[in-house]
């Protein structure tokens, strides 16, 4: 691994300096379109620059200084080269200078001791403590500007990327990310066997940097994805990073701008190919494109079926955020029947997972949809039916296959909750629930199809002959004790038309 100093190619000079979104495209292009691998450190340094530029300190053209707050319209920055440079040569020097690779001279993969050695230094240089779920702290701009205290900052995402871009830069191409739905960590070694986590995740759970996602934690989490995140390439990398632009400049505003400089990115990535195993990427961009849509390209649905499509075909259908993307889209646009059976869809993966500490991003997700989301659905329905009989017929209440789906989402949530170790519903969500219900007329329900079969379930008990006795949130118990059950052949499968899911977990798979 030859110590060489930095010093951008004439091919990544030329395009500098950046005075607009097609400058950055274009350099990103170069970099995606080249034999050799994209440099991450270089990327991400000038997607950060860029976002800083536009989102923290309002860029202003001289002829909009007079003008009133509200109509500012921000212009471009422009970004020089020697900034770039500067900053770059400042993360090389910090990890070439900590990092003695003479010691692991000659050994073409990394070690686990030097990932973690990589990792104790972005850590170590992380300003003492700040508001970790900040925006725009996920670039090596942020890790690299800024006095102490003042600068070093990075979110967990972050920290995990520029571990990587480190090693990339001390020469080891075996060291990649590797991201579930709500974390990241590395692979690296041979084929990539190797995984050591390198950042945090969550508040108040200790950092397990330097360990390997292995362990009944990381088997049926959903934080995990059992087995299946996404593990990246460099252009993978790419991806994320461009993923992780935040357009947003307060809670209500956004900046146009980096808005299309990250549409305009993901479509470059999309056509390289590079977004064709990343489900979420390609979910960001269809909410990019139902914002502002690019003409000639696919429809904001389309690309959520793409993405739908990615998770089933390359991670057994393990990931959630696909159908909650699709369903999310529907629910904006009044399409009510086809947003339940996307959640519906995502409720028959979770129930794939048991219940984890720290898998509250996703219980958050689906507290959202059930107690908010569904309940305002179905009141939206209800006025429709009293405010146009005459349309009643293709109103959701009166259809069985909505109700069918109501009760398969809800039946996923049961599922993920069976032999959990922590429990998922409690009395919050049986009000909502009971209110839901109670919307759909006895006659819509009534033609619900919920085939009894005699199947017998193959339950995979950790207690012999009894599940684990478990306590709802609140102290409460089942009013149907699961250990009432005389034995297993009392457990019959129900099947609710429309849904066919023999859960994983349950076959023993
Ligand atoms: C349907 C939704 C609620 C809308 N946005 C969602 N996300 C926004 C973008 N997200 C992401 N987008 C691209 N890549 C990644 S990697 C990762 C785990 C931390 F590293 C998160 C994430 C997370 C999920 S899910």
């Amino acid at each position: 691994h030859s110590i060489k100093m930095a010093g951008f190619r004439d091919d990544q000079k030329c395009t500098f300096p950046l005075q607009s979104i097609q400058d950055v495209v274009k350099l990103f292009r170069i970099e995606l379109e080249r034999g050799d691998e994209p440099n991450l450190a270089l990327l991400s340094i000038v997607v950060g620059s860029v976002e800083n530029l536009l989102t923290c300190n309002r860029y202003l053209s001289p002829r909009n200084e007079t003008e009133s707050e509200q109509n500012v319209k921000p212009n471009f920055p422009i970004l020089e080269l020697s900034t770039v440079e500067a900053l770059y040569c400042k993360f090389e020097s910090q990890i070439k200078g900590c990092v003695d690779v003479t010691q692991y001279r000659g050994n073409s993969y990394a070690s686990r001791e030097l990932v973690k050695k990589t990792s104790d230094i972005i850590w170590s240089s992380l300003t003492r403590s700040y508001c970790k779920d900040r925006a725009h702290l996920q670039t090596l701009y942020s890790y690299l500007t800024g006095e102490k205290n003042f600068g070093n900052k990075l979110d967990c995402f972050g920290v995990a990327f520029a571990v990587v871009a480190a090693c990339q830069i001390l020469g080891y191409s075996d060291v990649h990310l590797a991201l579930s739905e709500d974390h990241a960590w590395v692979i690296f070694g041979k084929d990539g066997e190797e995984t050591a986590e390198v950042t945090w995740h969550g508040k108040g759970n200790e950092d397990k940097r330097g360990q390997p996602v292995c362990g009944p934690t990381a088997q049926k989490s959903w934080l995990y994805l059992n087995g299946h995140p996404v593990k990246c390439n460099r252009h993978t990398e790419v991806a994320a990073l461009v993923s992780g632009i935040n357009p947003s400049i307060s809670a209500t505003a956004d900046s146009k701008e980096l808005a299309t400089l990250q549409q305009k990115l993901l479509w470059l990535l999309y056509d390289q190919g590079d977004l064709k195993n990343y489900p979420m990427a390609i979910g960001n961009l269809g909410d990019l494109e139902e914002i502002n849509p690019t003409p000639g390209r696919s429809s904001p649905i389309d690309l959520f079926h793409q993405a739908i499509f990615a998770a089933q075909t390359h991670y057994a259908n393990h990931h959630v955020y696909p159908y909650t993307y699709l369903g999310g889209f529907f629910y904006r646009n009044g399409q009510y029947k086809d947003a339940l059976e996307a959640w519906a869809n995502a409720a028959d993966v979770i129930r794939k997972y048991n219940y984890g500490r720290e898998d509250e991003e996703i219980y958050k997700e689906f507290l959202e949809i059930a107690n908010d989301l569904i309940p305002h659905l179905v009141k939206v329905v209800s006025n429709q039916a009293i405010e146009a009989p005459e349309k009643a017929e293709s109103n959701c209440l009166h259809d069985p296959q909505c109700f069918a789906h109501l009760l398969r989402f809800y039946d996923g949530l049961c599922a993920w909750e069976e032999e959990s170790s922590t429990p998922v519903l409690h009395i919050g969500w049986a009000r909502p629930l009971v209110a839901t219900i109670s919307k759909f007329p006895a006659k819509t329900r009534s033609h619900v199809d919920i085939k009894i079969s005699e199947e017998k379930e193959e339950k995979v008990d950790d207690e012999k002959n009894g599940s684990v006795n478990r306590r709802h949130s609140h102290g409460r118990r089942d009013s149907l004790q699961k250990n009432d059950v005389k034995n297993e052949e009392d457990i019959v499968k129900t099947k609710v038309n429309g849904s066919t899911n023999v859960s994983d977990k349950k076959a023993g798979k």
